[in-house]
C-alpha cells in the first residue's frame, strides 16, 4: 500500500497505478492469505497456531517477495519505458531539431532570396532612375506584403515621376513664358519661352526684378495696384507692355500667381504671359478694316459718322458751328467702266492725297462710298472759311490727273451743310448735305451748292421722278420723234435724227434733257438706248422699204457706249443692224465731247469699232466742250454738229459770228463735214451755209416729229432756200 502510495505521489497515473496493484491470477496465494488474514480468528492450539502462523508468515514472505519481485518487475518494466520514452523523446527531439533546422535554413533561404532580390531590384532601380521594375516575391509574409508595399511606392513614384515630367515637358515647351521668382521678387527661374519672348537667357535674368522687362508704358498705380491685388487676392491678371531685350516693347497677357508656404507666406510668385502682339495686331487689323477706306487708307462712312457725332457734341457744347463738304467726282463711274477699275482706283487715290493735302490739320476726311468723299471742317470761326476750302478743292481736282501716263481731267459737284442750320444731328446734316450735292449735279457739276430748305423738295422730286423713269423703261412709255438734217447745197433731207420722247401717263410729253442725265447716272440709260436703237431700225428700214434714201443719226450716251448687257457697243450695233437688215452706212452715231474727254484709249476702240461696221460718228454739241483739236484729231470721227447756242447767237454780235467762224473753220481744217443745229431763221441758214457748212438742222426746216408726221417731210425737198444749183451730197454721208 506504502508503494502504491509513493506511486500515486510520484504522480503516475491511476490506470497505471491500478495495473500494478493488481494481483494476478497466479498470485491467488497471497488473496488467499490475506482473505485468512483478514478472517476472524478461529479458536486453534498454538502449535497448529503457530504452524498456520508460520505458514501464513511464509506466505506472507513469498507475497512480499513476490510483491518485491513484481514490484522490480515493474521498475524495470517502468525503466525500460522511461529509456524508451526518453529514446523516443531524444529521437523525436532529434528529429525535431533537424526538421527545423532544415526548414529554419529553407525559410532562411527564402527570405534571404526575397530580400536579395528585393535589394537587387532597389539597386538596379537606384542606379538608373527611370527604371521603373516590379518586384516581383510571392507568398503572404512580410517581405511579400513589404514587396508589395514597395511595388505600389514605386508606382507612386512612377506617377509622381510621370507628374513631374509632364510639369516639366510643360514648362518647357509651354508657348507661353513662365518666370518664378521669389519671396523678394528676385527672378529664379524663367522657361525657354520666356527667353524667346523677351531675348533674356535665364543667366541675364536670374536674381533681377521682373521690371527688368518694364516699358515705361504704364503709370506707377498700374504696377501699385497689381501688387496690391497679388497682397489680397493672391493673384493678377491683365494685359501689360513690356519690353524686349532689343528695346522693343510688345503687349503681352500676364497671370501672375502668388505661391504660400504653409504658415501662408509667400515663397514665390508664378508669372505665365504670352506675347499678344500678333492678336493685338490682328484686332487692330479688323478695326483697321472696320474704320478706313482699304484703298485711299482714309476713314470710312462708319467713322465718319462716329467723327461727326462727337463734333457735333463738342460744337453743341462750345457753341460754334461745323460745316460738312460732300464731295462727289464727276463722271466718275464713266472713267471707272471705261479705263477699268486698276486706272478708277489709282485716281481715288489720287483725289484722296489731294484732299489730305488741302485739309487742314484739324479736319477730317473720309471717303464714304464709291466716288464720295467727306471734309468736316469743325472748328469754324466764320463762314468765309467754308468758301475759301471749296474754292481750294474745285481748283485741286481740276488740275489733270496723270495715271498710268494718261492725263485725265475730272471735276467735282459737292454739298455743303453747316451745323446746327442745317442739321442738328449726323444724319439730318448728312442727308441735308446730300441734298445740296445733288443739286450741284443737277446745275451742270464742277460746283458745290449750300444746303437750303427747298432743296429737299428738289430731292424728293427726283426721288420720284427716279421711281417714275425706271417704271417708264418697264412699261415702255417712250416714242421716238425725228428731226430732219438738210443738205444745205440741195435742200435734200439726208437724214433725220432719233430723239427720244417720254410720254408719261401722268405728266405727258417729258423733253430728253429732264430724264437722259438721270438715266445716265441710274444706269437705265442702257435698256433706254437699246430701245432706241431697235425703234430707230426698224424706222429706218419701214423708209427705206418705202423706197426713201435716208439715214438716222442716233444719240448715245457715254454710259451706254461702255456697254450694255456686258457687251462692246459695237457689238450692240451689229446685232441690232442685222436683226433690222439695216446697212450699217445708214446709220450715224451722234456722241458728245466730254465722252471723248474721258477714256481716250477705250473711246478710240470702240469709235474704230463702230466706224469698222461702217457708221459714221457725229460730234454732237461741238463747242460746248473742250474743242481740243488735237483731241478730236485722234478719233475717227466724220462730221461736227455745231451746237445750237452758238447758232442762235451768231448773228446778235460780231463777236458770236466770229466764234461760229472759228468753229467752222477748225471743222474745216480737220477735213470734217459740218451739221448747224437749231437753224431756225433762213439768216442762220445763209450765214451758216456762206460760212462752209454743209448741212442743216432746225425747226426752220422742222421740229422733231413723230414717225407717221415726219415721213412726208422727209421727201420735200427745201428749194426754197437754195440759191444756186446744187449737186446731190446726201450719198456721200
Ligand atoms: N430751240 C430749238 N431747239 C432745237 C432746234 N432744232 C433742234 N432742237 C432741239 O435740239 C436738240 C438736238 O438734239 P441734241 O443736241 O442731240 O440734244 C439731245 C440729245 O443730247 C438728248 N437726246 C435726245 N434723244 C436722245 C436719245 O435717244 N439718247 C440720248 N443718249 N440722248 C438723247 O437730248 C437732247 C435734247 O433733245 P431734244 O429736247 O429733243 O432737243 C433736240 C431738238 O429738239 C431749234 O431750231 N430750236
Amino acid at each position: 500500500m506504502a508503494k502504491l502510495l509513493q506511486l500515486k505521489q510520484q504522480g503516475l497515473p491511476m490506470a497505471e497505478i491500478n495495473a500494478i496493484a493488481q494481483v494476478p491470477a497466479s498470485e491467488d496465494k497471497l488473496s488467499q492469505a490475506m482473505t485468512q488474514l483478514l478472517m476472524p480468528p478461529h479458536p486453534i492450539d498454538s502449535q497448529k497456531w503457530w504452524a498456520l502462523t508460520t505458514q501464513r508468515i511464509e506466505q506472507l514472505h513469498q507475497l512480499a517477495k513476490d510483491i518485491t519481485q513484481t514490484m522490480a518487475q515493474q521498475s524495470e518494466y517502468q525503466q525500460n519505458q522511461a529509456l524508451t520514452f526518453l529514446g523516443l523523446y531524444l529521437s523525436s527531439a532529434l528529429f525535431t531539431a533537424t526538421v527545423t533546422l532544415w526548414l529554419g535554413q529553407k525559410i532562411i533561404r527564402n527570405f534571404m532570396d526575397k530580400i536579395t532580390k528585393i535589394a537587387n531590384d532597389m539597386q538596379q532601380m537606384a542606379e538608373d532612375p527611370k527604371l521603373n521594375i516590379n518586384i516581383r516575391v510571392s507568398g503572404t509574409d512580410e517581405l511579400a506584403r513589404m514587396a508589395r508595399a514597395m511595388n505600389r511606392m514605386i508606382s507612386e513614384r512612377q506617377k509622381a515621376n510621370h507628374a513631374l515630367t509632364r510639369a516639366a515637358a510643360v514648362f518647357d515647351y509651354s508657348a507661353e513664358g513662365i518666370m518664378v521668382t521669389d519671396a523678394d521678387n528676385h527672378i529664379e527661374l524663367v522657361n525657354p519661352a520666356f527667353c524667346n519672348i523677351t531675348g533674356y537667357t535665364l543667366e541675364e535674368v536670374k536674381g533681377r526684378s521682373p521690371s527688368i522687362l518694364s516699358s515705361s508704358r504704364h503709370s506707377q498705380h498700374f504696377y501699385t495696384t497689381m501688387w496690391e491685388s497679388l497682397q489680397t487676392e493672391g493673384k493678377w491678371e491683365g494685359e501689360v507692355w513690356n519690353k524686349r531685350k532689343n528695346g522693343q516693347v510688345y503687349p503681352e497677357y500676364l497671370a501672375i500667381t502668388v505661391v504660400r508656404n504653409e504658415q501662408g507666406q509667400i515663397i514665390q510668385h508664378i508669372g505665365l504671359f504670352m506675347d499678344i502682339s500678333k492678336r493685338k495686331q490682328y484686332e487692330q487689323d479688323l478695326w483697321y478694316q472696320a474704320n478706313f477706306d482699304a484703298l485711299t487708307g482714309l476713314p470710312n462712312r462708319k467713322l465718319f459718322n462716329e467723327r461727326l457725332q462727337h463734333e457735333i457734341h463738342v460744337a453743341q457744347h462750345d457753341s460754334r458751328k461745323l460745316a460738312i463738304l460732300l464731295i462727289d467726282l464727276d463722271q466718275f463711274k464713266y472713267i471707272n467702266d471705261v479705263q477699268g477699275h486698276a486706272t478708277g482706283d489709282l485716281l481715288l487715290k489720287d483725289v484722296a492725297k489731294r484732299l489730305e493735302g488741302i485739309a487742314g490739320k484739324t479736319d477730317f476726311i473720309a471717303r464714304i462710298g464709291g466716288d464720295e468723299f467727306v471734309l468736316i471742317l469743325p472748328r469754324l470761326t466764320n463762314e468765309l472759311a467754308i468758301e475759301h476750302m471749296a474754292t481750294r478743292i474745285i481748283e485741286t481736282l481740276g488740275m489733270p490727273f496723270d495715271l498710268n501716263d494718261r492725263e485725265i481731267q475730272i471735276s467735282a459737284s459737292f454739298g455743303i451743310g453747316v451745323y446746327p442750320e442745317d442739321g442738328l444731328d449726323v444724319s439730318s446734316l448728312t442727308r441735308n448735305t446730300e441734298t445740296a450735292m445733288y443739286q450741284a449735279k443737277d446745275a451742270g457739276r464742277n460746283n458745290f451748292k449750300y444746303f437750303t430748305a427747298g432743296m429737299n423738295e428738289a430731292m424728293f422730286a427726283r426721288m420720284e421722278l427716279e421711281q417714275r423713269l425706271r417704271r417708264a423703261v418697264a412699261q415702255n412709255e417712250f416714242a421716238l420723234h425725228y428731226q430732219p438734217i438738210v443738205d444745205m447745197q440741195t435742200g435734200v433731207v439726208c437724214s433725220v435724227e432719233a430723239l427720244i420722247r417720254w410720254q408719261d401717263p401722268d405728266f405727258g410729253l417729258i423733253p430728253p434733257d429732264q430724264f437722259i442725265p438721270l438715266a445716265e447716272e441710274t444706269g437705265l440709260i442702257e435698256p433706254m438706248g437699246e430701245w432706241v436703237l431697235n425703234q430707230a431700225m426698224h424706222d429706218l428700214r419701214q423708209w427705206q422699204k418705202s423706197g426713201l434714201k435716208i439715214n438716222v443719226a442716233i444719240n448715245v450716251s457715254g454710259r451706254q457706249c461702255i456697254n450694255t448687257r456686258g457687251m462692246g457697243f459695237d457689238q450692240v450695233l451689229q446685232e441690232c443692224f442685222n436683226r433690222h437688215h439695216v446697212n450699217p452706212r445708214n446709220v450715224h452715231i451722234e456722241i458728245t465731247e466730254s465722252m471723248l474727254m474721258g477714256d481716250a484709249s477705250h473711246c478710240l476702240s470702240t469709235l474704230e469699232s463702230i466706224r469698222h461696221l461702217g457708221s459714221q460718228i457725229y460730234i454732237d454739241d461741238f463747242g460746248t466742250g473742250y474743242s481740243s483739236l488735237s483731241y478730236l484729231k485722234k478719233f475717227p470721227i466724220s462730221v461736227i454738229k455745231i451746237d445750237r447756242s452758238f447758232v442762235e447767237n451768231a448773228l446778235e454780235s460780231n463777236a458770236n459770228a466770229n466764234l461760229v467762224k472759228a468753229i467752222v473753220m477748225m471743222g474745216q481744217s480737220l477735213e470734217m463735214e459740218l451739221v448747224a443745229e437749231g437753224i431756225e431763221t433762213e439768216a442762220q441758214w445763209h450765214f451758216l451755209r456762206d460760212l462752209g457748212c454743209h448741212f442743216a438742222q432746225g425747226y426752220l426746216i422742222s421740229k422733231p416729229l413723230p414717225f407717221d408726221e415726219i415721213t412726208p417731210l422727209l421727201h420735200i425737198k427745201h428749194t426754197a432756200l437754195l440759191n444756186h444749183d446744187y449737186q446731190d451730197r446726201c450719198v456721200n454721208i
